[in-house]
């Protein structure tokens, strides 16, 4: 049984908090303990994180902490089968999934970062002044301090670098609360932090849960200088109330209930495979996913039984079987959650097109199974069409006319991605236009460049990660004005 130890001021220590069980979503079984962090082991992390600025980190070069990114990404990638054997056994995820997605992205999202501090410039501007002489403006770029980084589940050292490596690039320090689901890769990287020499206090660790427990601890504490969050948007709105005792700024990655929108010109075994992905992929835990599906009328039929046909592809098993391509959602809670709007969905009368209950996987009953759904027949207004379920599972509507097609995809709160596919140019440009979202994929679904602004409209979240927008968040801007 692994013991999962809060990381801070760069050693492992168990919390005061009450320790909470770790299971393997595949069997259901208790794997783990995770020590949780009570109230003083928050303050201790961030005391070492505030400490650390003032340390060895604070007075690092640009060239320098460039080059121990560089060795953060080495150090993931030379631990890459115990990486992937943590989240495996955290998540459930086929090793298919986590051996080109998660850990893959959670080390090369250090490089990304690396690369973009050494080319992040500031603005300058020249002005006259009233005596005839004139002055010079120029911008520093400052850590902002103390960054509390609140991660969740679905893909965690992903997500977690994604705030992590970009918010050291710029020289702050952070406290990170991994989701209680998965605490396993944040404290096997905390291992990597100390190897690679990242002085300590700069990556912190504490484990728990939310309120009134470790998160809100953290996100409370008034020595963190910002917060970046990601998660569903009910925490999101709780994150910006503890952000707003001392004026913290947030960065917000919430929920989503993303639409797909399909023409009837597309490419139809090219909109199979990117769609089907898009609903079914990582057992439709991907906040990108697509729940929602509008599909010109012309090629509905065809579309829904295409789709259909993906979503009884999948093979369920054990994840660490190169021939497992599905493996069950995140916990007991979760799947209860999602199966139950299984049922609204029937009793709401929506025709069942696949899947619909959950598998029987042989050897792995206790696993928190669910199958992959499609559902057609449901009004707009239905529960299935409107909240996030955050499942393997799909609502597909038909519709006549783009204006249609772009009334239905923004008639939600939520303002994440989108995915068109169309071979018509213009088409796909208006539309990516019209659509309120933050990211509009058109022929394709979750392709990353990660110098793009990465956020969500709306209830989706607020401000942008990736590229510079990253600097912008994680650092502050002083102008200095110098009278010549
Ligand atoms: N927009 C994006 O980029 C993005 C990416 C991935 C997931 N998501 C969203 O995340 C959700 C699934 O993840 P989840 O279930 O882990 O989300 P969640 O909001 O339940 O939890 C996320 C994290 O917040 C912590 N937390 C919960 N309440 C808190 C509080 N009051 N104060 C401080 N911390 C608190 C949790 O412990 C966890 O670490 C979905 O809604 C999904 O759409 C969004
Ligand atoms: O579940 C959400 C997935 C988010 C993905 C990213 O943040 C990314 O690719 O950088």
């Amino acid at each position: 049984m692994t013991r999962f130890l809060n990381f801070i001021d760069g050693e492992f220590v168990a919390g005061s908090g009450e320790a909470f069980a770790n299971h393997f979503p595949t069997t259901g079984e208790v794997i783990g303990e995770v020590s949780a962090a009570g109230r003083a082991d928050v303050d201790a992390a961030v005391g070492a994180a505030k400490a650390a600025l003032k340390g060895p980190w604070g007075r690092m070069s640009i060239p320098e902490r460039v080059a121990l990114l560089r060795k953060l990404a080495d150090g993931i990638n030379a631990r890459f089968d115990e990486f992937l054997a943590a989240e495996i056994r955290d998540t459930g995820k086929p090793r298919s999934i986590a051996s080109h997605i998660d850990i893959p992205r959670g080390a090369a999202n250090f490089n990304v970062f690396a690369d973009q501090i050494l080319t992040a410039s500031t603005e300058t501007f020249e002005m006259a002044t009233p005596d005839g002489g004139g002055a010079l403006n120029y911008a520093l770029r400052l850590p902002r301090g103390v960054i509390a980084v609140v991660c969740p589940w679905n893909l965690p050292l992903l997500l977690m670098t994604w705030k992590v490596a970009p918010a050291l690039a710029c020289g702050n320090t952070v406290v990170v609360k991994p989701s209680e689901e998965t605490p396993a890769t944040a404290t096997l990287l905390g291992e990597v932090m100390n190897a690679v020499g990242i002085p300590r206090g700069v990556y912190n660790v504490v484990h728990g849960m939310g309120p009134g427990a470790a998160g809100e601890f953290l996100t409370s504490h008034p020595d963190v200088n910002g917060i970046t969050f990601t998660g569903e948007t009910r925490t999101g709105e709780a994150i910006m109330r503890a952000a707003a005792g001392g004026i913290r700024p947030v960065s917000l990655e919430l929920g989503g209930k993303n639409a797909g929108i399909v023409f009837d010109d597309a490419d139809l075994e090219a909109t199979l495979e990117g769609l089907g992905r898009a609903c079914f992929a990582n057992t439709g835990q991907v906040c990108l996913g697509t729940e929602r599906l509008y599909v010109q009328r012309g090629i509905f039929d065809r579309f829904v039984e295409g789709l259909a046909a993906k979503a009884r592809s999948y093979r369920f098993g054990d994840p660490f079987d190169p021939a497992t391509t599905m493996g069950p959602v995140i916990s007991a809670e979760h799947r209860a959650k999602v199966l139950s709007y299984y049922d609204k969905a029937r009793a709401a009368g929506a025709t069942l097109i696949a899947g619909g209950g959950t598998p029987d996987v042989a050897g792995y009953a206790g696993g928190y199974w669910v199958e992959p759904t499609v559902w057609t027949g449901l009004p707009e207004d239905a529960a299935v069409v409107r909240d996030e379920i955050f499942g393997p599972c799909t609502h597909v509507t038909p519709f006549d006319t783009e204006e249609e097609a772009l009334a239905l995809a923004n008639d939600t709160p939520y303002g994440l991605a989108t995915s068109i596919w169309t071979t018509n140019l213009g088409r796909a440009h208006r539309t990516a236009k019209a659509i309120e979202v933050g990211i509009a994929w058109v022929n394709c679904w979750f392709l990353r460049d990660l110098r793009t602004p990465f956020g969500g409209s709306k209830a989706s979240g607020i401000g942008r990660e990736g590229g510079i927008h990253s600097m912008e968040f994680y650092t502050e801007l002083r102008n200095v004005c110098i009278k010549l």
